[in-house]
This record gives structure tokens, sequence and C-alpha cells, in this order.
């Protein structure tokens, strides 16, 4: 197995998560226009407006070739479970999960998106708009698939996702193991290259649940790192040199 990295007691899942399934394709074009994107309670009371408002949300997409095992690993990331059936995902699958990270709330909202070219073709603007990092996934025993990242990655490039949106790679199905095609080090190198994290897991495996886990709470980690960074150079340019907790003291974050 290859670099993992583990979240660990400053991180804390909160909830167990909200599964949107099937997005109709209207209604993900709509949840994607605005920035940030807003969380989908309906309970208009004003605590849960005021804890809606106070949630950031990072937007994180699931990219590779169909039956790789995307929607199993978001299913298992926020189901805490492996599916026992799934069907190819058509166009893109809202989930959610709320996790807190050194004493804040996060809500980290996963984009399962469809590898078939014919689920997708209308929604990939969607996919990258407003995108705040990237999980390319491969299967370890389809060297095509692993192949095939390098399209995914172009495309990713095509859609002007900035070079400051996080991304990492996963090679998924680590548990056939007498099937494994990509070997660990062809993959290291791959990942080196494009300047990626590597988790080789299984979305199957429950002993690798917890290395699901890590995949997307490094993301949130990094991510609430560098945001917390924008909002101080903000508040610079503003003329107002307030700096917020999350800037006056060293991250602890453990990825
Ligand atoms: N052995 C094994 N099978 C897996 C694993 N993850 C997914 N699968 C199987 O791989 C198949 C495809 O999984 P999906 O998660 O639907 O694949 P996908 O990438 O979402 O496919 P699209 O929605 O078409 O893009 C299913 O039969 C899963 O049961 C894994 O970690 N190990
Ligand atoms: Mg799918």
């Amino acid at each position: 197995m290859a670099r993992r990295n583990r979240a660990d007691d400053n991180v804390t899942i909160l909830t167990s998560s909200t599964d949107f399934h099937r997005a109709s394709r209207s209604r993900a074009s709509s949840s994607n226009d605005a920035a940030p994107i807003l969380t989908s309670s309906v309970d208009l009371s004003t605590s849960s407006l005021e804890l809606s408002i106070q949630t950031r949300i990072f937007k994180i997409i699931v990219i590779g070739d169909s039956n790789v095992g995307k929607t199993c690993l978001t299913f298992r990331f926020t189901g805490g479970s492996f599916p026992d059936k799934t069907e190819a995902t058509i166009g893109v699958d809202f989930r959610e999960k709320a996790v807190e990270i050194e004493g804040e709330t996060i809500k980290v909202q996963v984009w399962d998106t469809a590898g078939q070219e014919r689920f997708r073709k209308s929604m990939v603007e969607h996919y990258y708009r407003n995108v705040h990092a990237v999980v390319f996934v491969y299967d370890v025993t389809k060297m095509a698939s692993f192949r095939n990242l390098q399209t995914w990655i172009e495309e990713c490039n095509g859609h002007r996702v900035s070079a400051s949106v996080p991304r990492v790679l996963v090679g998924n199905k680590c548990d056939l193991m007498d099937h494994i095609q990509v070997p660990s080090n062809m993959a290291l190198k791959f990942a080196d290259a494009h300047n990626m994290l590597l988790f080789e897991t299984s979305a199957k495996d429950p002993r690798e649940s917890q290395n699901v886990d890590s995949i997307f709470m490094s993301l949130a980690c990094r991510l609430k790192a560098q945001k917390s960074l924008l909002y101080r150079d903000v508040e610079r340019e503003d003329g107002r040199v307030r700096l917020t907790q999350a800037t006056e003291t060293k991250s602890n974050c453990p990825c």
C-alpha cells in the first residue's frame, strides 16, 4: 500500500450522512449556481438558518472511469457501509457529511459523478464549477482505468480548475489482491508527477473504512487551512487587520 493519511482525534465525524441520491439535472444545476453552496436544509427556523449560514461547505468531486467504484467509495465515506448493489450513476449523486475539524463544523459535500460519457456529458460544466477539491479514482485491477487518468486530468484542467484546488489519487478495489494490475510504485510515480497524494484502498473491505474516510478528511483539512489563509488575505486587503483564531494559531490538523 502506498502513502496514506489517517484522521486522528482532532477530526470528528459529527453526523451520519445525508444521501441525496440521484439528482435531477435541474436540481444539480441550481445547487451549483451560487457560491458558496447553500445547505439542503428545508427547516427555516432561526436556529437552523443560523447554523446553515455558519457552516462552511466544501464541494469535492469524484471523477474516473465507469465501474472503478466511485459510488461505493462515496457511500462508504458518507454512509459507513458498502452498498449491496449499485447501478451506473446518471448525472450526479450528492452525498453530504458533517465533520468537525479543530472545533469547526464543516459540511463535506461529495459529488459522485457518472463515469459513462452518455450519463455525464450534459453535467460536466456543473461538476467543475466552484469545485473545492478533486478525487481521481482508478481500479487497481484494471490498467485501462489507470491509463485513462490522463484524460480525466485533462478534462479537469480544461475546465479552468485552479492549480490551488487540491487533488488526490485513489486506487480502489485493493481487496482483490490476486487481480492487481497497477503496481503501487507506478501509481506513486504518477501521483508524484501530478502533485497528488495517493491512497490505495477498498470501498468493500470494512477494515479499510478509516482509510476511505482519510481521503476526504485530508482534503477537508487542507481546504480548511487554505480558506483560513484566504480570509486573512482578504481582511488585509481591506485594511482591516483582524486575524481570526485559525490564522493566529498554528494549525495542528493531522493532514
Ligand atoms: N471487490 C470490490 N468491488 C468493488 C469495490 N468498489 C466497488 N466495487 C464494485 O464495482 C462495481 C462498480 O462500482 P460503482 O461504485 O458503481 O462504480 P462507479 O465508478 O460509481 O461507476 P459509474 O457510476 O458507472 O461511473 C460494483 O459492482 C461494486 O460492487 C471494491 O473496493 N472492491
Ligand atoms: Mg457511480
